[in-house]
């Protein structure tokens, strides 16, 4: 199914799907809100069908429960039945997305970068008269946004069980909005998103520039903030700079609370990691990390949380894999891709300059034609770091130092790396050197 439909769209509809048994030739499945069970019946029912005949089931239909356990909204149980009705006393579902279970206030942790989001996300999961409305979340890619969202919906479900929260990206938005106007029910859509308590759209910029989208999306907005609804948006940048966006949208997300994350420093990156690393060694207690792991991870892994906890998901994985414990060597053995993709972009310019910091000598000299030893080892030393620290060819090395030929670049390359196993003092300067490049 995941190949089928791509990585977002199975995440979203078939993830969520609990399969409990087949009875009679017809499929039982579990799912958390009873719209997760009529979407995918309607959109993929057959395929499932077919999938269970390819594995010689032969079942005639789908039945969809909902586990309330499960829930993220509340709303009505459905059956699979063409033309079956939610039970007419439970409100109308919400076409929300699932809430992710690990996404909580609890998991978050909060440093310099995030603590005015988060303390505005708490303040609005506290409830009571809506202070900021909108809360408008913004910030770069994997720094928590979608993780607060979910975190202020668990929060006010919590509180207020009978509550109508709406969760769900502005591209689902969309697609409702598109799936109305072409089944001819924007009514029951007007009204639909007009009843919900709390509304929380996801990554709002992806409607920039679709017009008709961001109407509805205008209305929609103003009818709750006039009921004194809670909306809570995110977007990637702050509302005032996403291109595309019709100016009255612009100016009404910025009449709440903008609040803003800023990417990770190393003491918030340490601060997650050490918080995964002790849920995951709590579970496993035959796995042993090396101290100096985390505080590598952090230093080095600094492009976004995401990235940091694949990274250490990974590790884990791996260490558990092969029974070892987990330390430096495994660290960068197993991780070298991430590593590497996240290491800073050196530049020969920058080289030149440490190189010359480091044996005191003037840059003028490096790129000049002498050839004193004082000058001619620090010149080889830069030239080696050039090619092993950038992607920069050997003719593109030579002209930065002064117009020399690329084989002038290819000896000095070749001496270093003889030096480097014969000479102690060298092996040790292109280690410091390395280190604090890329630092
Ligand atoms: N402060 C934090 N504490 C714990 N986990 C965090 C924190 N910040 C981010 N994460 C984790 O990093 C991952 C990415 O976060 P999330 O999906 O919320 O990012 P996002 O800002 O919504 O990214 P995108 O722009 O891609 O939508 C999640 O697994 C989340 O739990």
């Amino acid at each position: 199914m995941e190949a089928e439909l791509g990585t977002d769209a199975y995440r979203n509809w078939i993830a969520p799907l609990t399969f409990e048994a087949v009875i009679e030739g017809v499929a039982h499945f579990s799912v958390p809100i009873a719209f997760i069970g009529r979407y995918v019946k309607r959109n993929s029912g057959d395929k499932i069908i077919e999938l269970f005949a390819e594995h010689r089931e032969h079942i005639s239909c789908l039945e969809f429960h909902v586990d309330d356990s499960r829930r993220a909204a509340p709303v009505a149980p459905v059956r699979e039945e063409k033309g079956a009705a939610a039970t007419p006393a439970e409100p109308e579902p919400l076409p929300g997305a699932p809430l992710d279970p690990r996404f909580t206030f609890d998991n978050f942790i909060v440093g310099k970068p995030n603590e005015m989001a988060a303390a505005a996300a708490r303040r609005v999961a506290e409830g009571g008269p809506v202070l900021f409305n909108p809360l408008f979340l913004y910030g770069g890619v994997g720094l928590g946004k979608t993780h607060l969202m979910h975190a202020i919906a668990w929060e006010i479900q919590k509180k207020n069980p009978g509550y109508r929260v709406l969760y769900l990206s502005a591209e689902q938005f969309m697609f409702r909005f598109v799936q109305a106007l072409r089944f001819r029910n924007t009514i029951e859509f007007k009204e639909l998103f007009r009843s919900v308590d709390v509304l929380m759209v996801d990554d709002v910029q992806f409607i920039a520039g679709k017009d008709s989208t961001q109407a509805e999306f205008f209305h929609t907005f103003n009818a709750l903030i006039e009921q004194k609804k809670q909306i809570i948006i995110s977007g990637d940048r702050a509302p005032g700079e996403i291109d595309g966006m019709e100016e009255r949208i612009r100016s009404r997300l910025q009449w709440g609370l903008v609040a803003d994350l800023h990417p990770t420093d190393y003491e918030l990156r340490l601060g997650i990691l050490q918080a995964k690393a002790e849920a995951y060694l709590t579970d496993h207690p035959e796995v042993t990390l090396d101290p100096t792991v985390l505080p590598f991870l952090a230093h080095r892994i600094s492009s976004n949380v995401r990235v940091l906890e694949g990274a250490l998901t990974r590790l884990f994985a791996f260490g558990s894999l092969v029974g070892r414990a987990i330390d430096m060597d495994m660290t960068t053995e197993c991780l070298s891709d991430i590593l590497r993709a996240s290491s800073r972009k050196v530049t020969v310019e920058e080289i030149i300059r440490k190189v010359c910091e480091h044996y005191n000598i003037r840059q003028t000299d490096i790129l000049s034609p002498r050839r004193a030893r004082v000058v001619a080892r620090p010149r080889q030393v830069a030239m080696f770091l050039s090619k092993t620290l950038t992607t920069k060819s050997l003719p593109e090395i030579g002209r930065r130092f002064g117009g020399r030929d690329h084989t002038t670049v290819m000896h000095a390359v070749k001496r270093i790396e003889e030096l480097r196993q014969s000479d102690s003092q060298i092996a040790d300067d292109l280690e410091m050197l390395r280190r604090m490049l890329e630092a």
